[in-house]
């Protein structure tokens, strides 16, 4: 097998019990235990069959994985993506576990996908392709149960179609089934950006710490869909440069600085921030080892491995993305003192939005978003803080390994409480 074929069929799942074994050796937990923690609690497979356009019949394969439901109902996106498979789903749900629990959100973990490439859809597939996704779900998720909410792929007009079907289907009205909903059907206007502002408070708190402040430091960001177009624009406004983007086709930079609006234009424009007018055309691989104070991986998993992590360049890494750094990548960067931000802490501005629409939903009130806004990110330096004092009071430990405890020990705790493990 090439280096390359060995990254790209890497398993975001070994990858991911990798670190949860790590930290099992830090609490003292048994094999017996890791494997309780470690194995999901539900996984759903589903034939998803559409009549596509001039009747042809198309059929995909979906999964909704409910990992660990200790400190509550399962919580955690769906997405639609070509390359998406049972364990990947089954490792984004577990990653969701301990996002959840980091932020002390009443929630398990729980993620969702359809393998698919929905570029290749019409409008009328894809709603198609939706509603039937949760006719062959509705049965195991609810507001109680399982909260879905969107990912790569997916977005508010996705969540819309959910909630209808969903509501014919069980005959249930209770739009607190799904969250990132648009405002008109009890969404948070915040929940649309709140994973990008989270991503760029975090960075800004890192950097703070380990570079001195985030005021004009040069940021690269691989993927520009919801999460990195959103984060850009608040690098932007907290003072930082933009000075590279990437999406699927591939990306481009400039030293000098990206208009973050223009790239905005061009992406809406022509589909890709590859055509740019200024700057240097990059492959994804290159932009990932270009020189830059912080690199943001915020597209897919995997993309920092042990081939390209000895020539990241970036001072401070934020993880976007969920699981774009493998085991090995860790410890490379671990020992180049190069701090990762890791995703579980850096992204959860995504679902502690999500948390505030859901609890706005069930108490019958939706608040503004100034007030969302200060929610979000006060917990989110809650949890950041959480996190640091556990990074120094471990030791020779990175930020992974500092949050992942906090967030494991609270699982584990819940676990024992209910006789568990
Ligand atoms: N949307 C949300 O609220 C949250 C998203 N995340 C994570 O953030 C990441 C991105 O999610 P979204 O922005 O929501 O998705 P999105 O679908 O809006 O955007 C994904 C972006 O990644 C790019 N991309 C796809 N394949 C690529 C490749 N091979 N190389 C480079 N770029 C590529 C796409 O062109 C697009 O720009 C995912 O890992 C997701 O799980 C995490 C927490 C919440
Ligand atoms: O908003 C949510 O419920 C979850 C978002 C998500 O899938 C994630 O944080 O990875």
């Amino acid at each position: 097998m090439t280096s390359v074929e060995e990254v790209l069929t890497s398993n975001l799942y070994t990858q991911q019990t990798k670190k949860l074994y790590k930290i099992g050796e830090i609490l003292g937990l048994h094999e017996d235990q890791l494997a309780a923690l470690s194995t999901p609690e539900r996984v759903i497979q589903v034939k998803v069959q559409i009549r596509g356009d001039g009747g042809v019949i198309k059929t995909f394969t979906g999964w909704r994985s409910q990992h660990n439901s200790a400190l509550g109902p399962y919580k955690g996106g769906v997405r639609y993506h070509p390359n998406v498979t049972q364990d990947e789903v089954i490792a984004l749900s577990m990653i969701m576990t301990w996002k959840n629990s980091l932020l002390q959100l009443p929630y398990g973990g729980g993620k969702g996908g359809i393998r698919v490439d929905p570029k290749a859809l019409s409008r009328e597939e894809l709603e198609q392709l939706s509603r039937n996704f949760i006719d062959a779900i509705y049965k195991y998720i609810g507001s109680n149960i399982d909260i879905p909410a969107p990912d790569v792929n997916t977005d508010s007009q996705i969540m819309s179609w959910f909630l209808d079907e969903y509501t014919k289907i069980s005959g249930k009205i209770d739009p607190a089934t799904f969250t990132g909903k648009p405002v008109e059907l009890g969404g948070l206007a915040v929940r649309e950006y709140s994973t990008g502002l989270g991503v760029t408070h975090t960075a800004k708190l890192a950097a703070d710490k380990f570079l001195g402040g985030i005021e004009g430091r040069r940021v690269i960001i691989q993927g520009f869909g919801n999460l990195g177009s959103y984060a850009a624009k608040f690098f932007v406004e907290n003072g930082a440069e933009v000075i590279g983007v990437s999406d699927s086709k591939g990306g481009v930079i400039d030293p000098k600085g990206l208009d973050v609006k223009k790239l905005e234009e061009v992406k809406k424009a022509t589909g890709s921030v590859i055509n740019y007018p200024e700057g240097k055309k990059v492959s994804n691989d290159e932009l990932l080892i270009s020189d830059c104070d912080i690199l943001v991986p915020a597209a897919l998993e995997n993309v920092i491995h042990k081939y390209n992590a000895p020539k990241v360049k970036a001072k401070l890494i934020v993880e976007g993305a969920n699981g774009p750094l493998t085991a090995d990548a860790d410890s490379m960067l671990k020992e180049r003192n190069i701090p990762v931000v890791p995703d579980i802490l850096a992204n959860s501005g995504g679902v502690v939005g999500s948390y505030v629409e859901w609890a706005n939903n069930r108490m019958g009130e939706i608040i503004g978003e100034e007030e969302a806004k200060k929610l979000i990110l006060n917990r989110m330096e809650m949890a950041f803080n959480a996190v640091y004092n556990k990074y120094n009071s471990l030791g020779d430990q990175d930020l992974r390994t500092a949050a992942m405890v906090v967030a494991v020990e609270r699982v584990v705790r819940a676990m024992k409480i209910r006789g568990l493990i």
